[in-house]
């Protein structure tokens, strides 16, 4: 378990982590969701004593980290995948790990087969792919077979199949009664990942809830009708005070009603149905749905490409672009 409370850091004038107060529990993955910029790295360096907070507390199963004799038994994380010593071998960049945490030679060979990096343990890590560096953090992750994993997007350079191999590593390391926390920008992947979320923006606690009640919380859920008989379809359910949203490709859309509540009532009037079809947002949309007014930076959406950036504070804007002009709907805060 992993409690955070009231956790808080600046930097200066910026409030990277603002008041945090949650805790992840064992048995299940938490992903850790946020915009960029929101705070989840500076979280997680807090959680690993790898920054002060400038107030609250991090407890790691009821200790600090600083406190846990050998941590990496405790709790283990996948922070940077390139925070290794490149001119040294996979096996002794774990080498060097395990003997400082007193563990046996032998788990080094363990973990190195179960990422899959074996075959190139003698290999230099700086020749490394991202994948490759990415699976070696994995493996100085495991290497304590600790209680408590901890990763920050650990799925950043993977392929599919490697994606797929973290995503059942958490799963099951969650299924033995492991603590596991992850972020991800990879909105499908998290999807597939987490049981439970903590969501943060500019450096707040947005939500601390499951999967499934933060999509249905911040979504929209309708009933997607389409039918050969559209204009009756559509008097029958106007008739019975039914709000219907048509949609330009020929499908109606209806809010708070259930598909056997639709189904019957064209079926009463003798409406033939093509589909009827529930919908659920996607986590993708929920979390856009509740971050928008947290998101620091915002792209702009309808630049011409090879249009001019906008000027840097301080700087005289260049010359207009043709058409909408980049960074008119460009903005920090
Ligand atoms: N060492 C530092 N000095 C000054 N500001 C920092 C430092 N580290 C982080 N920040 C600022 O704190 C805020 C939070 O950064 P952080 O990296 O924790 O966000 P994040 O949610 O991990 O972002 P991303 O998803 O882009 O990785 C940002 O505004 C960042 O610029």
């Amino acid at each position: 378990m992993i409690e955070v409370e009231g956790l808080t850091k600046r930097y200066g004038e910026k409030m990277a982590v603002n008041q945090l107060t949650f805790a992840v529990r064992p048995g299940i993955v938490t992903g850790f969701l946020g915009p960029n910029g929101a705070g989840k790295s500076t979280t997680m360096r807090m959680m690993l004593g790898l920054d002060r907070p400038t107030a609250g507390d991090v407890r790691i199963d009821g200790e600090h980290y600083d406190r846990l004799k050998d941590p990496l038994t405790y709790i283990g994380a996948l922070l940077d995948a390139k925070a290794m010593h490149g001119g040294r071998s996979a096996f002794n960049h774990l080498l060097c790990l395990a003997q400082s945490n007193g563990i046996p030679r032998g788990r080094v060979h363990e973990v190195l087969d179960t990422v899959g990096l074996t075959a190139v343990a003698k290999k230099k890590a700086k020749g490394f792919s991202l994948g490759m560096g990415q699976r070696l953090g994995i493996a100085g992750a495991l290497l304590g077979d600790p209680r408590i994993l901890m990763f920050d997007e650990p799925v950043n350079g993977l392929d599919p199949e490697g994606i797929h191999w973290i995503r059942n590593l958490m799963k099951s390391l969650a299924a033995q009664g492991r603590t596991v926390f992850v972020s991800s920008h990879l909105m499908s992947e998290m999807a597939l990942t987490a049981d439970h979320l903590v969501v943060i923006g500019q450096g707040r606690l947005l939500a601390d809830t499951s999967m499934a009640d933060f999509i249905r919380e911040n979504s929209r859920s309708y009933v997607r009708i389409r039918s050969p008989q559209r204009e009756l379809l559509l008097d029958v359910l106007h008739r019975d005070g039914i709000v219907v949203v048509e949609t330009g490709v020929g499908t109606l859309e209806v809010d708070g009603y259930r598909p056997e509540d639709i189904g019957e009532l064209a079926a009463r009037n003798g409406i033939t149905l093509h589909e009827l079809s529930p919908q659920q947002a996607s986590l993708e949309e929920a979390f856009m749905q509740l971050t928008a007014e947290s998101v620091e930076y915002h792209a702009h959406t309808g630049a011409p490409l090879g249009a001019p950036p906008p000027p840097l504070p301080g700087e005289q804007p260049g010359p207009p672009a043709p058409g909408p002009r980049w960074g008119n709907d460009w903005k920090k805060g």
